[in-house]
């Protein structure tokens, strides 16, 4: 049964993995872009997913809002099975274009989203003639109007009869941002969608899509590579970051907690990478990493994804895969042994770090010997 107490978007260990064609004479490769992913968006919520290029974000992104099926688990939309609205598959309680209008995106580049042809008006009509057909051509205009003039585009007449060439990145964000709002949608997947924008332009569109948040009672999936950004977005709502390595969601909650407190060795190498938040005077000088190498997704590490980078990982994690649900930690959960309480073997474990520093060692010494 579907109803407005469930969360607004539900991933049920979520998996989406790509099959690449192989070569002439080898198997097709599988890119697991995102592997046993749980995630719940509430009502109102604004999540900010974290992570580096390829860790599976947009994928994760695109599935949440049914843009893109998933290979395993589930994505219900208040209670409805998406892919089961979809395929007429059952009791569908929410139809799927129902589905579809709730949930919107806005990309990174307006610019190749807004059609070149037609002018803003006429891109921000479709939506209002799709979903509100009843609407008069008169009160169309007017609440283009009304939403131009609302995100400071102004005088609304002037813009809505340009071409979105014609519009700057900032203002075809806007363009952007409107459309998807007109759709009156409860989760909006913003993927970097301010990361084309000037640093002051920026801050100026988080705060739009903060303002209009609280207006049109919109939750927002909002994903980027910075940090600084997330912190943002989440900050003035309470939200919550969730932070991807390959494909899996290590570490998730609370901004304040995440930011103050990274469980996840990964969060704490993405902190350290942006300076801002950093106010610790004992700011190490290098990354908290072991090895920069990024591992190939479609052959990901045994054991801890992370653990071939990870500077605390120990024997178990070349073995054994920390998930979210393991841990132990009162506040915010993080998918690593460390986090899973003091008496995991985790701790009797030896380093991997000093092992592999052992055998190099013992392999130059023996060169010597020779
Ligand atoms: N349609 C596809 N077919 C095959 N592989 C894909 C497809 N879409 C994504 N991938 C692969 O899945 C992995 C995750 O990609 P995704 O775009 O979700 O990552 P991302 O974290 O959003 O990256 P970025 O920050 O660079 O946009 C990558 O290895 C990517 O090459």
């Amino acid at each position: 049964m579907s109803n407005a107490d469930e969360p607004v978007v539900s991933l049920e260990d979520v998996e989406v993995h790509f099959e690449n064609q192989g070569g002439l004479f080898s198997d097709p490769d599988v890119v697991q872009a995102v592997d046993g992913v749980d995630l719940d968006i509430g009502e109102n919520e604004i999540v900010a997913l974290i992570g580096e290029s390829g860790c599976g974000k947009t994928t994760l992104g695109k599935t949440a809002i049914g843009l893109q099926r998933p290979t395993g688990g589930a994505v219900k939309y208040r209670g409805q099975d998406v892919w089961k609205a979809r395929d007429k598959d059952g009791d569908v309680d929410i139809p799927f274009d129902e589905i579809r209008r709730a949930l919107q995106i806005i990309h990174q580049d307006p610019g190749s989203s807004l059609n070149p042809n037609r002018r803003v008006v006429s891109i921000l009509e479709r939506p209002l003639k799709t979903w509100q057909p009843d609407m008069t051509a008169e009160d169309r205009v007017a609440r283009i109007h009304g939403m131009l003039a609302r995100v400071g585009m102004k005088p609304a007449e002037d813009y809505a009869g340009r071409y979105p060439h014609q519009l700057s990145g900032g203002e075809q964000q806007r363009v952007a941002l409107i459309r998807a709002l007109l759709m009156n949608p409860d989760l909006i997947l913003a993927d970097e969608a301010v990361s084309a924008l000037d640093v002051s332009l920026r801050v100026d569109m988080m705060d739009l899509m903060l303002e209009l948040q609280d207006q049109f009672n919109t939750s927002y999936l909002f994903i980027s590579h910075n940090l600084s950004n997330a912190r943002y977005l989440t900050k003035k709502t309470g939200g919550r970051i969730g932070i991807m390595y390959l494909g899996r969601l290590v570490e998730i909650g609370p901004v304040d907690e995440v930011l103050q407190n990274p469980k996840h060795p990964y969060a704490k190498v993405l902190k350290w990478a942006t300076p801002s938040l950093e106010t610790d005077a004992t700011r190490v000088q290098e990354p908290p990493i072991r090895d920069i190498d990024i591992p190939d997704p479609t052959n990901p590490p045994e054991g801890c994804r992370f653990h071939t980078r990870c500077p605390e990982a120990r024997e178990v994690c070349k073995q054994q895969d920390p998930t979210l649900e393991g841990s132990s930690e009162d506040d915010h959960p993080a998918a690593c042994f460390r986090a899973y309480g003091d008496d995991h073997d985790y701790w009797n474990s030896p380093s991997v770090e000093e092992l592999e520093e052992e055998t190099t060692e013992g392999g130059e010494g023996a060169t010597t010997a020779d």
